[in-house]
């Protein structure tokens, strides 16, 4: 791990309320993944090409992953992220403590609306609408959670609401229960992503997909781009790690439409593997809440800056292009990972 983020984490760790800081950290069931997500990344390396003579791009291919509950990291919660997130794409929780309105009227670059799709059909379609109102961009749905995840840390604090005072704003009057944590999961189907595209003209991501028959499907219904990700080992602790599942995803869809890595991206490096594998960028969760934590905007500014100067070292290192046949499987030596 880059140790600018090591040292956000340990003070994150140090301010926070050890519940919250749990929820925060916390995996499904023995963490296995959540573990993996990580471990993955540290088994694979890059052969460097040399002599390229390529100028490295700025872009920089990082979006801000979907997290929950950002005033329980800080006091400006959401607003914070919102403001460091320049030159990033914001993905905003459907279950921020910050109304959707406030979030991207806080920030300077885009902003996108992560949704889980609600049992009550309406109150799915008054989201959607407070985020089209409110200036964002793009939809993510969550496909990944037909149920909680059973994280044994929250469990053992009791941890099932948010503290008085907090609420997810985006929920506020829908079904007339002001304030109340209440978002549900639901089982919903690819027949629910087909009602959600003629519901609104905005672009629609899926987040969550692992199977490459998933990916395919996703496509096949009209998505705009895929977010290939565990949800950082909160919801299922038997996948294979996020990056693992990255070449399948990437190999199905075939270029159709943008897939994205999420989980376990620690370094510039981890960015750097997740695109030679294909990824068109990477989704950050975690990192992005020490930051806030540890010192709120500008703790999520030093997140960020400090992974777009690993990242472009290390792309200035390779060349300035990143494919597939760089990478290689520690104590193995193959190269060209999985075709
Ligand atoms: C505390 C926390 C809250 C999260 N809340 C959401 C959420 O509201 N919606 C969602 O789609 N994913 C949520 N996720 C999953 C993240 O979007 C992302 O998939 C995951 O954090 C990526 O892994 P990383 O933390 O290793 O970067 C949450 C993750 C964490 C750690
Ligand atoms: C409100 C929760 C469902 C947020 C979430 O997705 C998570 O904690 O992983």
């Amino acid at each position: 791990m880059n140790p600018v983020l090591a040292e956000l984490h340990d003070k994150a760790r140090a301010v926070l309320d050890p519940v919250h800081y749990d929820f925060f950290a916390g995996g499904v069931g023995d963490e296995v993944v959540l573990a993996e997500n990580e471990a993955a990344f540290l088994r694979l390396a890059l052969l460097p090409r040399v002599l390229r003579g390529k100028k490295v791009s700025d872009a920089f291919p990082v979006l801000i992953s979907p997290t929950a509950f950002h005033k329980l990291a800080h006091p400006d919660g959401e607003l914070a992220t919102a403001r460091a997130a320049a030159g990033t794409i914001l993905v905003s929780s459907m279950a921020s403590t910050v109304p959707i309105a406030d979030v991207v009227a806080a920030a300077t670059g885009p902003v996108w609306f992560q949704l889980y799709v609600q049992p009550d059909p309406e109150v799915t379609q008054a989201l959607v609408r407070r985020a089209e109102r409110a200036g964002c961009t793009a939809l993510v749905v969550t496909v990944d959670s037909p149920v909680f995840g059973r994280h044994r840390r929250d469990i053992a604090h009791g941890f099932h609401d948010l503290p008085a005072g907090l609420a997810a704003e985006n929920m506020r009057d829908l079904h007339g229960v002001p304030g109340l944590r209440k978002i549900e999961m639901s089982a919903f189907s690819w027949e629910d992503i087909d009602r959600l595209r003629s519901m609104t003209s905005l672009p629609l991501w899926v987040k969550g997909v692992l199977h490459p028959a998933d990916a395919v499907l996703a496509v096949a219904h009209g998505v705009a781009g895929i977010v290939v990700s565990n949800h950082g080992g909160r919801q299922l602790d038997l996948t294979p790690a996020a990056v693992e599942a990255l070449p399948g995803v990437v190999d199905a869809v075939a270029g159709r439409v943008p897939v994205v890595l999420d989980g376990g991206v620690r370094s510039g490096g981890d960015i750097a593997l997740a695109l030679a594998l294909g990824a068109s960028a990477v989704g950050i969760g975690r990192p992005v809440l020490w930051g806030l934590a540890a010192d709120g905007e500008a703790g999520v500014r030093r997140v960020l800056d400090v992974l777009r100067d690993e990242y472009e070292h290390v792309l200035a290192m390779c060349g300035g292009e990143l494919t597939r046949d760089m990478v290689v499987v520690r104590g193995t030596g193959v190269s060209g990972w999985r075709g």
